[in-house]
């Protein structure tokens, strides 16, 4: 009797049965890979890395292989790159037909495959649990409030204080049907699972754009702040925001600014804000972009990089005093939450983002993020609700059902 299993059928498989069975061998093999979908594509791709890359602390991007970097909200800390050993792309529930050299040899790969499991069992980040989370408890309204006592005082002008909610997988959580769950959910948000033995699970919806090259030539970056519930219908036309939305917003701006003075970038494009929406919520939004070429500026992606991580959209202004704060009262590290994520020099773009609105993924737990920007006429209690409220961008899809149900 033949007693080797069967050669993986590529054929007959959905999207849904390739990725899991794929992932699957991948965690066995503790593979890092990244799955991720862009904002208004219908394209998911995957990575998988035989071994992820640590980046030195200026990483040029541009000189990078094809791959997917995670960088921690600390600078200091260590940057990740996971290069493309092998690549796949899916779209309308099936594996797309590879079109590069990297595509096709993966397709080789993968048509040879023969899983290590018969069936769809892919369980989440076995081989992370030795990762725990430490945390000091924290009152959130008294954090804010301090916030609110040093801007007062002129340590800084503002601080985003951020926020963790625990919550129980349930016991048949699927995280490669989270993510499609958040795919159709947010078209226009970054939605990512990335995975790295030792380092990390993550799962994200992400609205905002850090540094976007595109073609080598157009780079652009946006500054996004003020939060509001979005309700179907809205006209986002004549959405009202209060002044210390706006004031809050004006200081990501003024940031973003201060990094083009720094090199002395004056011709930079400027739009909006208007009023964005973030899946569950709405934020007021500017876009820039820079022409590359004509400034003669081939590594702005890599030195804006360095230069907007972290924006005042996630830690504050002035940057050092409200790095300060953040790191002596939050009680916690926040790892790779408010740190930046994403696709590089794949068809010659470059696609990072903010990594908001994620979770961290454990055995048999997850660890929600979410912080608020805090300004002098910041209410506590709101802030609070805004966290919630960004909470519920991952919960009211990611655990819909287990919600549902009770
Ligand atoms: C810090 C977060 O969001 C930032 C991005 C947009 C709006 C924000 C705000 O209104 O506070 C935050 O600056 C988060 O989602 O954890």
């Amino acid at each position: 009797m033949d007693t080797t299993p069967p050669v993986f059928t590529l054929k007959r498989s959905s999207d849904t049965e390739i990725l899991t069975t794929i992932l699957n061998e991948a965690s066995v093999n503790e593979f890092p890979f990244a799955l991720w979908r862009l904002p208004n594509t219908t394209v998911k791709n995957l990575i998988i890395s035989n071994q992820y890359q640590k980046l030195t602390e200026k990483p040029v991007i541009e000189e990078l292989n094809t791959g997917f970097i995670f960088a921690p909200f600390d600078k200091k800390k260590e940057k990740i790159f996971l290069p493309a050993d092998y690549f796949f792309r899916f779209e309308n529930g099936q594996l797309k037909p590879p079109s590069t050299p990297l595509e096709i040899s993966s397709n080789t790969w993968l048509e040879n495959f023969k899983p290590a499991k018969d069936g769809i069992n892919y369980k989440i980040a076995s081989y992370n649990k030795q990762l725990s989370f430490q945390s000091v408890p924290l009152d959130y309204i008294e954090l804010v409030r301090s916030g609110i006592a040093e801007i007062q005082n002129g340590s800084f002008e503002k601080v985003v204080p951020s926020r963790t909610k625990h919550v129980p997988l349930p016991d048949d959580f699927d995280i490669v049907k989270a993510f499609e769950k958040l795919c159709s959910a947010y078209p226009h948000a970054l939605v990512s699972f990335v995975n790295i033995p030792s380092v990390g699970t993550w799962l994200g919806a992400t609205p905002e754009v850090l540094v976007s090259v595109e073609d080598k030539t157009i780079f652009r970056t946006v500054a996004l702040a003020g939060t509001q519930r979005y309700k179907e219908g809205m006209n986002l036309k004549s959405i009202a925001w209060t002044q210390k939305d706006i004031e809050e917003q004006a200081l990501v701006e003024l940031y973003i600014i201060s990094c083009f003075k720094k090199i002395r970038l004056r011709e930079y494009e400027e739009h909006g804000p208007k009023t964005s929406i973030a899946g569950n919520l709405i934020h007021l939004k500017s876009d820039f972009m820079v022409d590359m070429k004509a400034t003669n500026f081939p590594q702005l992606g890599s030195i804006m990089l360095d230069l907007l991580h972290p924006t005042s959209a996630v830690c504050g202004m002035p940057l050092q005093p409200a790095t300060d704060f953040i790191k002596q009262r939050e009680g916690y590290d926040r790892s790779f939450y408010a740190g930046y994520l994403g696709p590089v020099n794949i068809d010659s773009n470059i696609n990072i983002f903010v990594n908001l609105r994620c979770m961290q993924i454990f055995k048999t737990d997850a660890i929600l993020y979410a912080g608020a920007g805090v300004t002098i006429d910041s209410i506590p209690e709101l802030e609070l609700e805004e966290t919630e409220m960004k909470f519920n961008t991952l919960l009211n899809v990611v655990f819909q059902d287990a919600i549902s149900s009770h």
